[in-house]
């Protein structure tokens, strides 16, 4: 499915935010990518569908190398990655369905996207992911008038909507509480099971992450220093991907509800 080869990127100030990253996802399932603030998460997750332009490296999903596309067949491999954003991304002042239906712009003609006239079984379908994700009902609501987390479902049936081989979601809870931040990642773990789609998440909560991914790549100083499943994450390798900061102190706060 994915296979990502060595992948570095240097930015344009000289700064290394990636250094020769290997990954292989060959199955759905839920990745977060932790680290420290500045490890090279976002670029990461960013290079995959070239938000950020990759310095060197090679990007393979389902054998098509993303680094090596031009613009126009970059296009339609971008249509294949579905992107989840923290802020949502949405159009504030089109309806929850208007939003959904967005995730099809590219597949309809122009002008039929710009009339907003889709297809019925795109219609069909986005009634269909909204249901799924919780927003049954909620169709001619602005966007502007939802929750955060009403707004991160929508981001998530707009984002599936594009029938997506890949899922990339960058920092999906960090506007969100803790309890709508878990009903996030428990929804977005069935969806990958469901939908057989593996999704890299960009997380800081270790908590969160160990509790809803089903592996955790840890990254430090744009190096790939942890690839394995949550239980492997102990209090050493913790100390591996966030440095010196004193793990068995936060964690035996957190087993006392601190
Ligand atoms: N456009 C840019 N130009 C120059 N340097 C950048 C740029 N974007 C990011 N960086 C630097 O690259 C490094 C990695 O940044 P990145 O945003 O990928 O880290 P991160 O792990 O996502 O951090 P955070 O958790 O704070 O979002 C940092 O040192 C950052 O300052």
């Amino acid at each position: 499915m994915l296979d990502v080869q060595c992948l570095s990127k240097v930015y344009k100030t000289g700064k290394r935010a990636l250094n020769g990253i290997d990954m292989i996802i060959d199955r759905p399932q839920v990745v977060a990518i932790i680290g420290s603030s500045g490890a090279g998460k976002s670029t990461f997750i960013r290079c995959i569908n070239r938000l950020v332009e990759p310095t060197s490296g090679r990007i393979l999903l389902n054998g098509k190398d993303i680094v090596a596309l031009d613009r126009k067949d970059l296009r339609s491999a971008r249509r294949r990655i579905g992107m989840i954003f923290q802020e949502y991304n949405l159009v504030e002042r089109l309806t929850v369905m208007q939003n959904v239906l967005s995730g099809r712009l590219g597949y309809v003609s122009l002008f039929a996207s710009l009339r907003y006239r889709f297809p019925a079984e795109d219609i069909r379908a986005a009634f269909e992911l909204l249901d799924r994700v919780g927003l049954a009902g909620y169709q001619d609501r602005r966007a502007d008038a939802l929750s955060g987390g009403q707004r991160q479902r929508v981001g998530i049936a707009r984002a599936l909507m594009q029938r997506p081989d890949l899922l990339l979601l960058d920092e999906p809870t960090a506007s969100l509480d803790p309890k709508t931040s878990r009903q996030i990642m428990r929804l977005v773990g069935e969806l990958v099971a469901e939908r057989k789609t593996p999704a890299i998440i960009n997380i800081h909560d270790v908590a969160l992450a160990k509790s809803h991914a089903d592996r955790i790549v840890g990254l430090s100083e744009g190096a790939l220093v942890f690839d394995d499943t949550p239980d492997q994450l102990t209090d050493a390798a913790l100390a591996r991907i966030y440095g010196d900061e004193d793990w068995t102190l936060t964690s035996n706060n957190e087993a006392a509800g601190a």
